[in-house]
Formats: structure tokens, sequence, C-alpha cells
């Protein structure tokens, strides 16, 4: 289905942001991190929209024609295409944060089994990790960096609800996980959203390995 932009919204702008999106979705396919066409991928366009992948695709096969526009509320402009089922978890992070340009959703095994082994606890305590310090804002590794675990649910004003109450408790927020589902993560450009979601997918591994060595 083609995609009619609105005029303030040039093309060559949008096919830049698909084509970031689609190149991206690709290599974290190719990591396993989007099996079974799971996963969900945006990026801002300008301050009341952005591009996200169209619902179902198979995230290792991405072309521009994938990609749609969505309004800051997640709904649909110019095309009878579907976004993602989670656009509202996206645009949640836009509205929340204005210099946030990228947002990933990947569902790694290591995401999925280490969402399930935290989720009792609704806080996974990163400290320690030299590698913390690719997080934004962290600048040690003596720094406790909290990644939330939200239950899952098929209800995204629930979900969008779990994450607002934790932004407004006022602790940094730079990703989280939902039980036995994925990541969420973000950043100012999709280098920086990259970057976290590659970090956190270490850090999680590690902790991981941790238990299985120390239990
Ligand atoms: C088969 S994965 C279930 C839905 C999901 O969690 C996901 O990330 C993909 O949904 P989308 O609508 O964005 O394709
Ligand atoms: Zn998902």
């Amino acid at each position: 289905m083609s995609q009619q932009l609105p005029a303030n919204i040039p093309a060559a702008l949008f096919n830049e942001r698909a084509d970031a999106i689609a190149d991206a979705a690709r290599e974290l396919a190719q990591h396993g991190w989007t099996p079974a066409t799971s996963s969900n991928f945006s990026m801002r366009v300008d301050a009341d929209h952005a591009a996200i992948t169209i619902s179902g695709r198979d995230k290792g096969k991405l072309g521009r024609a994938d990609i749609m526009l969505v309004d800051m509320q997640g709904k649909a402009v110019g095309t009878a295409s579907r976004p993602s089922a989670e656009t509202e978890l996206h645009t949640q992070v836009y509205r929340r944060w204005p210099d946030v340009n990228a947002v990933l959703h990947t569902h790694s095994r290591t995401q999925s089994v280490a969402s399930r082994l935290f989720a009792k606890d609704g806080v996974i305590k990163l400290e320690g990790w030299e590698l913390q310090k690719a997080i934004r804002g962290h600048t040690t590794h003596e720094d406790v960096l909290d990644l939330p675990v939200f239950p899952n649910t098929q209800h995204m004003p629930e979900l969008v609800a779990q994450v607002d109450a934790w932004i407004d408790g006022g602790k940094p927020l730079h990703a989280y996980l939902i039980n036995g589902h994925g990541i969420y993560t973000w950043g100012r450009d999709m280098a920086e959203a990259r970057r976290h979601l590659e970090a956190l997918e270490f850090l999680l591994a590690c902790e991981l390995d941790l238990r299985r060595l120390t239990s």
C-alpha cells in the first residue's frame, strides 16, 4: 500500500528514515534478535510524526515499502497499512523526550529469558559492569543502572501507563524489559539507540551467565 505524505514532510526525509530503519532491522535480525516477525523499529520524522515498521512484516527482510508514517498518538497517516501493534510504546517515548529520534524493540533469547528470571523483582540492577558506560549519562561502572521489568499485556494503554508511572517517579530511563516479551530502548539517533541495545543485550547475557555459574 502506498504512503501519501503530508505536504510539510519531504519524500527524501521520509525515505531517509525508512532506509535507516530497514537497514538497522536487517542487521539486528542477523543477530537473531527478531525471530518470527517479532520486534518493531521507528524513527522520529518531525515533532508530530514518526516512521515505523508495518505490523507483521519479517524484520529481516524490510525495505522502504515496509515502513509507514504515524502521528504521535500512534494513528496511521496517509496509508491504509496497519502500524506495529506496539506503536503506542514508541510514540510515548517521542512524546516524553523531544530529543529522542529512534526507538528499537527486539525479542532476543537473552532479553526474553532475563525478563522472566527477574520479573518478580520488577527491576534488574546492573552494577559493576564497565559496559554500563555505553548507556547515555552513565560515566562509571560503580553506578547502579536500573532496568525495569514490566508485566506483559496485550492492552497497550496498560503498558503505557506502567512506563509513565516509572518516568513520573523521576528515575532515569533509557530502556525497559517486558516480561516474557523483549526489550525497548531508544536514543537521540539510530547510532545511540543501537549502542544502548547492544550494550544491554551484552549486560543481560552477563547477568544470566553469573546466575548460571554461581547458583
Ligand atoms: C510474533 S511477535 C508478536 C508481536 C510482537 O511482540 C512484536 O514485536 C511484533 O509486532 P508488530 O505488530 O510490530 O509486527
Ligand atoms: Zn514485541
